[in-house]
């Protein structure tokens, strides 16, 4: 099922998203750690912000962290996604554990093994959630339009080895199938030119645009947060 949820500006969106977040985190049992992917790139630092304060404020459980999609530079380089996360989650650094989707290997293509055992052997089955940004182009992590990594869609394939088509930077990604193996997706856009990406993404479905792919073949509730 799908669910848009429009909000007035990312102040009101970011509240909202991070206070739902916290509380499934308390919701899940002790026993059973929640485990997150999340997006890098631009937009969604302020929802991390948010949900970093009100989970230092009450950290009830421990939870787990790892990114849809990394690209291949060093932590403390603004374009690494992990980066981003450790500078806006750490009020609460104590607790959360970061399953990296990066290795010293040169490469993504040669680290893409043991990066790919490394998430078997970590992660759940399932995710409690992830949370997914969207490009203007429609690609989700790094999934871009027409990229053949798209086609990846086999349950034994946790990660993939991408390349930005813009850019020519490497990345390691989530593959389709492991994104979508979660209990819920929140996909978090914002302005007129991504909304109408979404919105013909849906109309107008596509196995070329990684977004309506993958609404296409998601099992679960997705709920958009959207702000103009
Ligand atoms: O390359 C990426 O792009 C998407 C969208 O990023 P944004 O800067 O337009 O918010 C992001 O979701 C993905 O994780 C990232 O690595």
């Amino acid at each position: 099922m799908l669910h848009f949820n429009e909000f007035a500006d990312f102040s009101s969106l970011s509240q909202k998203l991070a206070t739902q977040w916290l509380e499934l985190v308390n919701a899940t049992p002790a026993n059973s750690p929640s485990s997150f992917a999340l997006a890098g790139g631009t937009t969604p630092a302020p929802v991390y912000r948010t949900f970093d304060a009100l989970f230092a404020a009450a950290p009830s459980r421990r939870i787990q962290l790892l990114a849809t999609d990394e690209r291949w530079v060093e932590d403390a380089d603004p374009q690494s996604n992990e980066g981003l996360f450790r500078r806006c989650f750490e009020h609460s650094s104590g607790h959360w554990d970061l399953v990296s989707l990066k290795n010293t290997e040169p490469t993504p293509v040669s680290a893409v093994s043991d990066i790919n055992q490394r998430l078997t052997a970590q992660c759940p089955a399932k995710f409690s959630a992830i949370l997914l940004g969207m490009g203007a182009d429609g690609h989700v992590a790094s999934l871009f339009p027409n990229a053949p990594q798209l086609l990846v869609n086999d349950a034994s394939t946790a990660c993939v080895p991408a390349v930005n088509p813009q850019t020519l930077q490497e990345r390691m990604s989530l593959s389709f199938a492991r994104l979508l193996q979660t209990e819920r997706i929140w996909l978090v856009i914002t302005g007129a030119e991504k909304r109408a990406v979404f919105d013909q993404a849906i109309k107008q479905p596509s196995a070329t645009s990684p977004i309506s792919a993958f609404l296409a073949a998601a099992r679960c509730d997705v709920e958009v947060f959207w702000c103009p």
